[in-house]
């Protein structure tokens, strides 16, 4: 039977070139989603350390650190949780307003005060003020207002680093040292590693450091749920164009239970250069070598993949040739463990490499997948008993076809000199 074409899609791709993209500023980074899979435990922890803003306001002054690597939801769910914070405050009555500051755009002490007052709405004038004065007119408004102030400072760690320690302390202490009544200044300090504050005074570190959440590095299964969000609910795609596949090879590269960094922007930006990569060949759907060859593009580990490749020893080489010359011969994604021994048999004894054995190469396996050289999947239902499928993390270029090749030729050679 014919497969029935959807006729405004035939028509919309036909005025506007096909695309796989259905809203593509959901993959923006700066993009707020409705749901956080996987950062439910924090915000919890924020609402905790928080909640006396709305039970009891202006009664202690407010300070949380988070800490986390790059990439773990640190600004997307501050801002998330700032702006739900306000709202329920707002409200019940309480004025209260969020504000997101990033120390590496406002790299300076005035220019985040400027910042403030302007997320504030609060006029300045025109006449140059210093911190101090701009710092007195902010508080003043927010008595004046009765508002309270939770305020951000994002990339606190560029801000330690490069700011004189009184403005540090300016930051920090200043507003304890007023001994007002009402404390209406609360802070999260967002930090890449706690390590950070370590060059910090005492004096300084003790009002920074009261409560701390952690971020960790997204798992591989975390990963997919994101994706899968911003695809299912956040609709970045037209219906049915990305394969679970090609969502499950990204997740499993940048995992950080899979020897990946665990960066979300990372994961969603190979999703939408995979996209990008299926509208300029004119597929209607995002495939799994879509993903590889976006991974080969932004991963910044792939340097390193050819680095490690420079250091293995022949019989790793020749596993990951064998893995390669399957993916030129066959059209599939994945090969079971057995097609894989079975072409490095082939390849060995064209090269009069005795073959090792089969435990042992399970070992160089399980090894090459700690590598990031491989990645690997149990096999679902369908198959007999459960098998490892691999796969390799990017596409068989004609430069790692090369690489591979010359060092199989360097590792010979080398224990021909030996024998
Ligand atoms: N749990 C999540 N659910 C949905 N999207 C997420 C989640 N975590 C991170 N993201 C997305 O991943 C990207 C990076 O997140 P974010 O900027 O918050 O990371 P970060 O920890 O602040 O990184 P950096 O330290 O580099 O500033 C953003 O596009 C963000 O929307």
């Amino acid at each position: 039977m014919k497969v029935l074409v959807d006729i405004k899609d035939l028509i919309e791709n036909t005025i506007e070139g096909s695309t796989v993209f259905n809203n593509l500023s959901v993959l923006n980074p700066e993009h707020i989603p409705a749901n956080l899979p996987h950062r439910e435990t924090q915000i919890k922890e924020l609402t905790v350390s928080f909640k006396d803003l709305i039970l009891n306001p202006g009664g202690t002054s407010i300070r949380t650190v988070i800490v986390g690597r790059t990439g773990t939801g640190k600004t997307v769910t501050t801002k998330k949780f700032g702006k739900e914070l306000q709202d329920i405050a707002n409200k019940k009555g309480i004025r209260l307003f969020y504000v997101h500051v990033n120390c590496h755009r406002q790299r300076t002490l005035y220019l985040m005060l400027m910042e403030i007052a302007q997320s504030l709405r609060l006029p300045l004038p025109n006449r140059g003020l210093s911190s101090q004065e701009t710092f007195k007119l902010i508080y003043d408004y927010l008595e004046r207002k009765n508002i309270h102030l939770l305020l951000t400072l994002d990339e606190f760690d560029y801000f330690i680093s490069t700011s004189p320690v009184e403005d540090i302390y300016f930051l920090v202490r200043i507003y304890d040292e007023l001994n007002v009544n009402v404390k209406r200044l609360h802070y999260i300090f967002i930090v890449r590693e706690l390590t950070s504050l370590s060059s910090l005074d005492k004096s300084i570190k003790d009002h920074i450091i009261k409560n701390v959440i952690e971020f960790p590095p997204y798992s591989s299964f975390q990963l997919y749920d994101i994706l899968q969000d911003r695809i299912v609910n956040e609709k970045a795609f037209k219906q049915n164009t990305v394969t679970d596949e090609a969502v499950k090879f990204i997740s499993d590269i940048h995992g950080a239970d899979k020897g990946g960094s665990g960066n979300a922007r990372l994961a969603i930006e190979t999703l939408e250069l995979a996209g990008r990569i299926a509208d300029a060949e004119s597929s209607p759907i995002i495939t799994i070598e879509h993903a590889k060859k976006a991974n080969s593009k932004i991963n910044p580990e792939i340097s390193i993949i050819t680095d490690t490749i420079r250091d293995l020893d022949l019989h790793y080489l020749l596993l990951l040739k064998a893995i390669s010359s399957l993916h030129k011969k066959y059209e599939e994604d994945f090969f079971s463990m057995g097609k894989v021994e079975e072409e490095y048999r082939n390849i060995s004894s064209l090269l009069g490499e005795e073959p090792r054995r089969h435990t042992q190469l399970f070992e160089y396996i399980r090894r090459l997948k700690l590598m990031g050289l491989i990645i690997t999947r149990h096999s679902g239902k369908g198959m007999r008993g459960r098998t490892t499928l691999i796969s390799l993390p990017v596409p068989v270029s004609v430069e790692l076809e090369n690489l591979l090749d010359q060092e199989i030729k360097r590792r010979l050679q080398k224990s021909q000199v030996n024998s």
